[in-house]
């Protein structure tokens, strides 16, 4: 079947309103119409074309992503977009930039731990790009003194860096505080005196996150005027007095916070991606299964493609829900700290850490299951998943290596468990610990199935799980007369108590959200599935914690399978729509697999021949290899 819309017959099945669905997965009307008209734009620009990516060498690669960047701001100021418009556009260009740090890091780091004074004079150079910026943390060894590795924008083109590095004064040492370091000469781009810059080379994937330049960075003898170091948090005098203002000093690693919440939204995008390629093509592919000569089974209606892809689509609906709460946690806590109430930050850093990891780590073998999902086709490049999943993988180490912030957080939970001794009371996400006499001792109460579809039973066995791992570790680390012992070997334990914690406020948000007033003709009956999916499958995959915890028996578990089962074949029907509730376009995508008309054997056809090695019939290197390999097998033959 040539043309036309191979997948309509699939969209007829939905059972709810895709349209109010695109609402709610963009979270407004608002939000909606923005990506909506900026997505179309960048997909109908030729300027902004990327499926030669994959083609390119490294520093064509690189000049390319430079163009486009540039082009991008063009347009930006020419159409006079705004912020939010602006950040969309970036966004559908979907190629790693320089500019990612430059307003993601750079210009977070300076209104965050810049004074009044200093923001008044950096950030308008940096949001009219007369400066460009970028955020230098990550050292090559351990430390704070040896070479800063890693930050992206540094290797060729920042020409300033918010740079992490040690103070001392009068001898000493006040460890890690922020400046503002020029890098590069704004006339000629060269770098300034003491300064030794440049790229660290290739990383994983051709193309992939090679669009940007991770720098190294050494300092040999470089002064920076005492008003540059960032001095909301703690101040240097003209005297070189230290001091510091009446607040916490992990302020200092506040960007974090705000990074760490806008990659859980990232994450939505990057899996849903994937999911919506992975759910199309698995509507269009047909294999075996055919009776009586009739057509071959679409793989979406083998029950084992959907137990692996299914609660897949459900997390990319879980991970956008939460990502939107923690973005009002994230400007709940700004505006409070602006008020000098600095009570909820441990639990912004807890969450942000906890669901940066938890969201990342699942994307990223997200993707890798939905390349698997599309079987041999997903390996081509122009399935659009190779790039994806290169791309997005350094997600679980940037920005805080994913076991490390797993560690923070379960500090943060023994913490909790420890002040309850002492009256505290835990709000917010911890409140359940509030409850921990009672969910040490609960029993789940489900009898059939359709018992765990309740969302109070699915919330207590989430819960009691938590609290009794996190308990059962705080009890542990009781034994060690050193806590710093007990917590590095008991560090196993305390990851999976910090999952098992995440876990539940993923849940916990997505049921939320469910309790909302969500318009559009199926809308809520279909997210009520997903949140039920979602949870189940955790519960199913994650089954030996729930028992080993006694919180539900194997009859309970096996009953939670036999309601996922039920669940999947009521999500089939809605698959496609589902994912066209993304509103991705075909540019975005950058997948032959999941076009939005299902037309997929004649482009794969076509694209194939377009590949460089097809520009000749007889390739390069025949004549010098090939042919005299050929005579000589000849002559071996005679003999
Ligand atoms: C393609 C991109 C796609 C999408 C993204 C979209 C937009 C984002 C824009 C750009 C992104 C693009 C590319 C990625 C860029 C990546 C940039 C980086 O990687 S920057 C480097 C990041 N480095 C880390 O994250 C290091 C991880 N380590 C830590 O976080 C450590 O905690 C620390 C901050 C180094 C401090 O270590 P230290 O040992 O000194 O202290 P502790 O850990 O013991 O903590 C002490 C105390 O402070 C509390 N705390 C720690 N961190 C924070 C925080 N961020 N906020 C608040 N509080 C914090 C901790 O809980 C302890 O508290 P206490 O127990 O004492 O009460
Ligand atoms: C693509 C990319 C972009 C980046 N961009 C930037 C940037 O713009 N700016 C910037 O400053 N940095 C950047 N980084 C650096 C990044 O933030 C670090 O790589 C990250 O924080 C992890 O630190 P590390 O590399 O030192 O890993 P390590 O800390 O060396 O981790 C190695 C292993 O040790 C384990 N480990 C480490 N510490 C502990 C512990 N305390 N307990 C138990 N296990 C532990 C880890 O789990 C991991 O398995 C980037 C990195 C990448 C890959």
């Amino acid at each position: 079947m040539e043309g036309g819309d191979h997948l309509a017959h699939e969209r007829k099945k939905a059972q709810f309103d895709v349209e109010a669905m695109k609402i709610v997965w963009a979270g407004s009307r608002h939000a909606f119409e923005v990506s909506d008209r900026i997505s179309k734009l960048v997909a109908s620009d030729p300027a902004f074309r990327k499926d030669n990516r994959p083609m390119l060498s490294r520093k064509e690669l690189f000049k390319n992503t430079l163009r486009k960047a540039a082009y991008a701001w063009k347009r930006i100021i020419e159409l006079r977009l705004s912020e939010e418009e602006a950040s969309k556009l970036r966004f559908y260009v979907d190629e790693p930039a320089f500019t990612d740090l430059h307003w993601g890091m750079f210009l977070p780091a300076i209104k965050g731990q810049g004074t009044e004074e200093q923001q008044q004079k950096w950030l308008p150079l940096a949001y009219k790009m007369q400066i460009i910026g970028c955020y230098a943390q990550t050292e090559l060894g351990h430390g704070s003194n040896s070479s800063k590795w890693w930050p992206g924008g540094l290797g060729k083109i920042s020409t300033h860096a918010v740079v992490y590095a040690r103070l001392i004064t009068d001898g000493q040492d006040h460890g890690v505080h922020g400046f503002i370091v020029q890098l590069r000469s704004l006339d000629d781009h060269s770098p300034l005196p003491g300064i030794t810059v440049g790229d660290i080379g290739m990383k994983f994937g051709n193309g992939a996150y090679n669009t940007m330049d991770n720098g190294v960075l050494r300092f040999d003898h470089v002064r920076i005027p005492r008003d540059q170091m960032l001095m909301k948090v703690s101040q240097v005098s003209r005297e070189g007095k230290y001091s510091q203002s009446n607040v916490p000093r992990q302020l200092v690693y506040g960007t974090m916070v705000f990074v760490r919440q806008t990659i859980v939204a990232d994450a939505s995008c990057a899996l849903s991606r994937a999911v919506c390629i992975a759910t199309r093509y698995s509507a269009v592919r047909r294999q075996f299964g055919s009776q009586n000569g009739g057509p071959e089974t679409q793989v979406i209606d083998y029950k084992t493609q959907q137990s692996r892809l299914f609660p897949l689509l459900a997390s990319a609906y879980a991970f956008r829900f939460v990502g939107e709460w923690l973005k009002w946690l994230y400007t709940d806590v700004t505006q409070r700290l602006q008020a000098n109430d600095f009570s909820t930050l441990p639990e912004a850093h807890a969450c942000t850490a906890g669901l940066k990891s938890l969201t990342t780590a699942a994307t990223a073998d997200g993707i890798e299951e939905c390349r698997k999902l599309c079987g041999g086709h997903g390996y081509l490049c122009s399935s659009g998943l190779p790039e994806l999943f290169a791309v997005y993988v350094p997600a679980c180490t940037y920005e805080g290596d994913n076991t490390v912030l797993l560690l923070q957080v379960a500090r943060f939970l023994v913490k909790t468990l420890s002040q309850l001794g002492s009256g505290k009371q835990p709000v917010g996400t911890t409140a359940y610990m509030g409850q921990v006499e009672h969910l040490m001792q609960c029993h789940c109460n489900v009898q059939k199935a359709e018992d765990w579809l309740k969302p109070a039973v699915i919330l207590e066995a989430f819960e009691a799980r938590s609290a009794r791992m996190s308990v059962a570790c705080a009890k542990n680390l009781s034994k060690f007369t050193n806590p710093e012992e007990g917590f590095a070997e008991l560090s196993g334990d305390l990851v999976e108590a910090a999952i098992a914690h995440c876990q539940l406020i993923i849940v916990s948000k997505f049921i939320e959200k469910l309790q909302q007033d969500i318009p559009g003709k199926g809308v809520k009956q279909q997210l009520g599935v997903l949140c039920n999916i979602y949870a189940l499958f955790l519960l199913h995959k994650h089954q030996g914690d729930f028992l080993s915890t006694g919180c539900i028996t194997p009859k309970q578990a096996y009953l939670a399978n036999e309601q996922l089962r039920a669940l999947y074949s009521q999500a089939r029907p809605n698959a496609i729509a589902l994912v066209d509730a993304f509103n991705y376009t075909d540019h975005y995508l950058g997948s032959i697999l999941g076009c939005y008309d299902g037309n997929v054997y004649p482009k794969l056809y076509e694209a194939a021949w377009k590949d460089p090695l097809n520009d000749s019939v007889v390739p390069d290197g025949y004549r010098e290899y090939i042919w005299p390999m050929l005579k000589q097998q000849l002559r071996t033959a005679r003999l």
